[in-house]
């Protein structure tokens, strides 16, 4: 594992799984991407990654209803979540993706942070907040992402990015806030530098798994 940056152009797809137990072992660092249906998770990882189509997307919502992970180098990956609050699939389906998501969640110790991205003109619905919360909770650091910013004008824009900031409050430090396009790339740099500081994290600094039970010399 290298504490060098990251090339998110050298991005690879790994594998699709179904739920935690087909992942590559739990070692590393992990980004996931997550939101609810057709938020623009898909498209923001391939914008991240300057490859058109490694994460599939769609205009229907639920297109990605696996875990997807993408390798970055030894050891540093990429995870597209499965998206959350879209009505319409059955509810045997939805109940088995929540469920893999709400596991990968709570149990992948490898995960250093959590990019949260929600359509700018639809934001902070109440699964968005639950998940945010449960995130600042569990002292996983937060990037929230304004998607589509290119479908509002300037002033709407910096007003729902404000609104969004002054709605998260006692969070400051612990969660940011970007307004990012996919179409446009605006926000970017922003997505790039966010991730390489948590990429950069030295693994394990805070995994209990690997002080429990260790001998004390
Ligand atoms: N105008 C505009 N459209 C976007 C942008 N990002 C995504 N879209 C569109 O939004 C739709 C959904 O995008 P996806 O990236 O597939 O969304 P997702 O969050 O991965 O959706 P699920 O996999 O269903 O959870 C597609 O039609 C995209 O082309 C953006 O920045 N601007
Ligand atoms: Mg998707």
């Amino acid at each position: 594992m290298s504490s060098q940056s990251v090339h998110f152009q050298s991005a690879r797809f790994i594998t699709s799984a179904p739920d935690i137990r087909h992942l590559p072992a739990d070692e590393g660092l992990e980004v996931a991407f997550a939101g609810r249906s057709n938020a623009g998770k898909s498209s923001a990882l391939n914008t991240l990654t300057k490859q058109k189509s490694l994460a599939r997307t769609s205009k229907t919502p639920g297109r990605t209803q696996q875990i997807n992970v993408f390798s970055l180098d030894d050891g540093r990956r990429l995870i597209d979540l499965p998206g959350y609050g879209f009505a319409k699939v059955p509810l045997a389906m939805k109940h088995k993706w929540q469920q893999a998501l709400s596991e990968y969640l709570q149990k992948r110790k490898c995960l250093r942070g959590l990019v949260v991205l929600m359509d700018i003109r639809h934001p902070m619905k109440d699964l968005d907040q639950e998940l945010i919360h449960w995130a600042v909770e569990s002292d996983l650091p937060v990037l929230v992402v304004l998607t589509k910013a290119d479908k509002l004008k300037s002033g709407a824009r910096k007003a729902t990015l404000m609104q969004i900031q002054e709605a998260l409050p006692g969070f400051n430090g612990d969660v940011q806030v970007i307004t990012f396009s996919s179409l446009n790339k605006s926000g970017l740099p922003d997505l790039e530098r966010i991730l390489q500081g948590w990429f950069s994290l030295p693994a394990d600094e805070d995994d209990q798994s690997s002080t429990e039970g260790s001998i004390q010399s």
